[in-house]
């Protein structure tokens, strides 16, 4: 706003203007900034009162266009500028909102000041607008250069959350369906086979239950420890929610997944915590490799399921696949 009255004041020096429109030109620029910010600062409710500043501001901006004459390079810029802070302040509507707050303002103008039309800028003006121009223009790059890298390191941040699961540090759930959907679109192009494990501590709920939720999350770090121990680092591990776990074995045929989901069973099955050397522990573990017949994730998880559904029906503390579907040569 300063710099706005170099470029207004050299208009009405030019012009050798009144008392009156000097003294709304140092209200507007030097005055005004001041008492929005304090009004902003004062009220109860600063948002709502920073937004009526903005459209209080877009007046005034009106009002000083019929001060200067229309003088065309001040004008335009002045209203661009307002234009560019409203839009860029991301406040739904305000843009229009101010655009007829400024058409409101020169109507006002005109009213009180009269209306010439002189829109020629001498050199003179066009050097007193120069310095609002760069600094309003660089230091709007610079916000925006800051908001992108300050969204670009949330976005990180999230995707790291999005990634891990905070008790566990296995991945988490949405990260591990990404890389199961691009292992069954590798198998499909390339047949390279891929095997998950869908893993459910058996009976977990009495362990929260009869020993609280504190004994529960040990149990889940110390069942992750166990997952994690049994599977390579290409192979990608989750907690897919509650007790439930996923493991998704890339390359790996069924022959070759069914010892890694008994390895974590039997090694469950030894687990012992300190502070409750008697609680015994133990898995269910339903196994499915990625097959033709599986149009999608869901196709694929849904047979890992059926699978683990049968180790529960049969008495927990197993390992089962699911069918797999027979090949009938073509020809
Ligand atoms: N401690 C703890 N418990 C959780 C967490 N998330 C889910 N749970 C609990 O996990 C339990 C899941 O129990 P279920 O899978 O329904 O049943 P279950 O007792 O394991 O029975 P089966 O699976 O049939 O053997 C519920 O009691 C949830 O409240 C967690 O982050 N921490």
């Amino acid at each position: 706003m300063g710099l706005g009255g170099l470029a207004v004041g050299t208009v009405l020096w030019e012009r050798q203007a009144s008392a009156w429109a000097w003294g709304y030109m140092v209200f507007m620029c030097y005055v005004w900034p001041h008492l929005a910010f304090l009004r902003a600062r004062l009220s109860t409710h600063p948002y709502r009162t920073e937004t009526h500043n903005l459209v209080l501001d877009a007046f005034f901006v009106g009002m000083v266009l019929p001060l200067m004459h229309f003088n065309v390079l001040p004008s335009v810029l002045v209203v661009t500028l307002t234009m560019m802070d409203r839009i860029a302040s991301g406040i739904r509507g305000l843009w229009a909102v101010s655009l007829l707050s400024i058409a409101a303002g020169v109507l006002v103008g005109i009213a009180l000041f009269g209306f010439h039309w002189a829109p020629e800028s001498s050199m003179h003006v066009i050097l007193a607008c120069l310095p609002m121009l760069l600094v309003h223009t660089l230091s709007s790059s610079l916000s925006s250069h800051r908001l992108i890298r300050k969204v670009t390191r949330q976005n990180q941040e999230l995707d790291g959350l999005r990634r891990v699961d905070a008790l566990t540090g296995l991945h988490g759930r949405s990260h591990w369906e990404e890389q199961a959907e691009k292992a069954l679109r590798t198998y499909r192009a390339h047949a390279v086979s891929a095997c998950v494990l869908m893993l459910d501590i058996d009976h977990f709920k009495p362990i929260n239950d009869t020993y609280g939720h504190n004994v529960g999350d040990e149990v889940l770090r110390r069942f992750a420890q166990v997952v994690r121990k049994n599977v390579r680092v290409t192979d990608c591990a989750s907690r897919y929610g509650g007790d439930e776990f996923t493991v998704l074995l890339t390359g790996m045929t069924l022959d070759e997944s069914l010892p890694v989901a008994q390895r974590i069973r039997a090694q469950v099955q030894d687990l012992r915590l300190r502070d409750l050397p008697d609680l015994r522990l133990s898995c269910s573990v339903g196994v499915a490799c990625a097959e033709a017949g599986h149009s999608d994730l869901r196709a694929w998880m849904a047979a890992a399921d059926g699978a683990l559904y049968e180790v529960k029906k049969n008495g927990r503390n197993g390992v089962a696949h699911a069918p797999v579907a027979v090949r009938i040569p073509i020809g």
